[in-house]
């Protein structure tokens, strides 16, 4: 008997439950089922997604053992959740990497995620194992995720574009080589729309005879720094499989697990293109809100206009929503920057290029966001930074996370220090190392020293403000708010004029500038600024 992969070239859903050739659907048995409905819906599309997901409706397998490739960002929260919410099922993750094994086996957990180190603690060595044998976690689960890192590539065809799929390739290799049994393997991993395809291609040219693999699409939302509370209350949940028997059994052999904390009509099934898309489509369209409310606060820097103002009144509209139109210095993090590339490198190889260029442009008003206000700190500060000493307040990408992937602080202290300024950065969650790894060129051997020599790194937010010319916020963490930290006494402390450069919106600029400050906000006219011009 050969490796059978179910059919990935025509996950078709026409939302009637008519199967898609393989022969192998019962009439109205179709997934999602076709006679329960939430209501309201009117399109065709919209009847057919609204329906809630019964897992009932599709004979399918109970899994008993989940193994999860990866314990990232995403691979730990997400299984720890998984584990707490299902006792029943034993959760392994494994990875390659060692020393991660060994933090999540440990006190020290190795990402930092309010709520997560309750859940970790509660579960693990119950039904929550970490480990690095990854042969045993694939051989004895039932249902594998597969949550590796999915970087932009750095070198090659679609270099500074694609994603790397090299981790999911390995990963996929993996289980194709050591699986002895039947697996559902699910894509975790953020990749680009029709990667199910070549997982497919890979397990079957290398699986053991017999040997049946099912393949899911199921993207995660959940942001950093709110993962937990993501994880306990999703949106949606996403399950993209094929539309056949074998591929619905497994999507509701997914969907139990979810359910069990997941209202089912929150279990969104759709086809594996579409799921992948979402991803993609979802970061796209959260991170082009912030350019564009970014693009506002240059109008508004430059006419007097209030962006948080505007942003509120737009954001009242219920069409538009207030979420996800903060201006800042720019977003950052591990995914935003990276899924967007990815869609523009799609629509390029669609032959898209109009497509292409209008993605492309979310990721270049972002750059110009972090430079423009680099910009506004040197011509603040008489049009020089040489010497002078700059405290930069938060390093990590967003407040709530130690992590610091894509972080705007990054770019910020390498403009600086392109300007020859003395910099003191202090965040409370970041790791001095990996301040000193973000700051180094790669490859460049005396770079640490050289950068030594122009960079401290401060234990708290105070000594970082020491006789420093200008504080910039770069993180929006509470404790750098001015009703916690106490902005007389850095006042006190810092060269004359002092100054304040808030990127993330979060002081109280009339406050500040009454302690004597100088104060210099994204989305905001400097304060010497008269608007409208002529009425004063
Ligand atoms: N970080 C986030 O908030 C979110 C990330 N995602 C997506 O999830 C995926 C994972 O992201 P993160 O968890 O942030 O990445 P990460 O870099 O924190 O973790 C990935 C882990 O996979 C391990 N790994 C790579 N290849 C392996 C292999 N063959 N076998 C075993 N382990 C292997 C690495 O050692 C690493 O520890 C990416 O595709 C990302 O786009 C999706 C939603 C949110
Ligand atoms: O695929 C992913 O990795 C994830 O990417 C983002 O999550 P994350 O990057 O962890 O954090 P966000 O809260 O989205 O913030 C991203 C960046 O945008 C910035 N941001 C966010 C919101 C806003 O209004 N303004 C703004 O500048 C943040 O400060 C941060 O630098 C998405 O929000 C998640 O849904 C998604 O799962």
């Amino acid at each position: 008997m050969h490796n059978r992969v179910n059919d990935l070239e025509s996950p078709v859903w026409d939302g009637s439950g008519n199967r898609n050739g393989n022969g192998d659907d019962k009439g109205d048995n179709c997934f999602p089922p076709a006679d329960i409905s939430r209501g309201g819906a009117t399109t065709p599309a919209e009847r057919r997604l609204s329906r809630p997901f019964n897992a009932l409706m599709v004979p399918h397998k109970t899994i008993k053992k989940i193994c999860c490739i990866g314990a990232g960002y995403v691979g730990g929260p997400t299984c720890a959740v998984i584990a707490e919410k299902n006792p029943d099922i034993i959760v392994t993750i494994v990875d390659i990497n060692p020393t991660r094994i060994a933090a999540w086996n440990s006190d020290t957990l190795p990402i930092y995620e309010p709520g997560l180190d309750k859940i970790v603690k509660g579960c693990r060595g119950r039904n929550l194992f970490f480990s690095t044998d990854v042969d045993k976690g694939i051989i004895e689960a039932d249902l594998i995720f597969v949550s590796v890192n999915t970087p932009t590539k750095k070198k090659g065809v679609g270099a500074g574009y694609a994603a790397d799929l090299g981790y999911v390739e390995s990963a996929t290799r993996h289980i194709a080589r050591v699986a002895q049994s039947d697996k559902i393997v699910v894509e975790k991993s953020t990749v680009p729309c029709r990667t199910a395809h070549s997982m497919r291609y890979i397990l079957e040219a290398n699986a053991r005879p017999g040997i049946h693999f099912d393949i899911l699409s199921n993207p995660e939302f959940l942001a950093e720094g709110t993962a937990v509370p993501d994880l306990m209350r999703p949106d949606r949940v996403l399950i993209g499989s094929l539309d056949t028997l074998a591929g619905r059994a497994a999507a509701a052999s997914l969907a139990d697990i979810y359910a069990s904390w997941v209202p089912r009509g929150q279990i969104i099934a759709m086809n594996l293109w579409s799921s992948e898309l979402s991803k993609l489509a979802a970061n796209a369209l959260l991170a082009q809100r912030i350019s564009s409310i970014n693009a506002l606060s240059a109008i508004c820097e430059a006419t007097g206009a209030d962006v948080d103002e505007v942003s509120y009144a737009c954001g009242l509209d219920t069409r538009i929503g207030s979420k996800f139109l903060k201006a800042s210095v720019g977003f950052g993090g591990s995914c935003f920057q990276k899924d967007i590339l990815n869609l523009v490198y799609l629509s390029e190889s669609l032959h898209l290029p109009e497509v292409a260029a209008y993605w492309r442009q979310v990721v270049e008003m972002n750059e110009y966001q972090k430079r423009r206000f680099t910009d506004r700190v040197i011509s603040s500060l008489f049009n020089t930074l040489t010497g002078k000493k700059i405290a930069i307040l938060g390093f990590a990408f967003k407040k709530d996370t130690g992590d610091t992937r894509e972080s705007p602080a990054i770019t910020l202290v390498n403009y600086f220090r392109a300007e020859r300024a003395n910099i003191s950065i202090y965040d409370p969650k970041v790791e001095d190392s990996q301040i000193w790894m973000d700051l180094t060129e790669p490859g460049v051997v005396d770079d640490l020293a050289e950068l030594q020599k122009q960079v401290s790194i401060a234990t708290n937010a105070y000594s970082a403000c020491d006789d420093a010319d200008a504080v910039v916020i770069c993180t929006e963490w509470d404790e750098f708010r001015d009703t916690y930290l106490d902005y007389g006494r850095i006042y006190e402390n810092m060269k004359k004029p002092a100054f304040v450069f808030d990127g993330r919106l979060i002081l109280d600029r009339n406050r500040l500038e009454g302690m004597g400050f100088r104060v210099e906000t994204i989305g905001r006219a400097a304060s010497s600024f008269k608007t409208p011009r002529d009425w004063e």
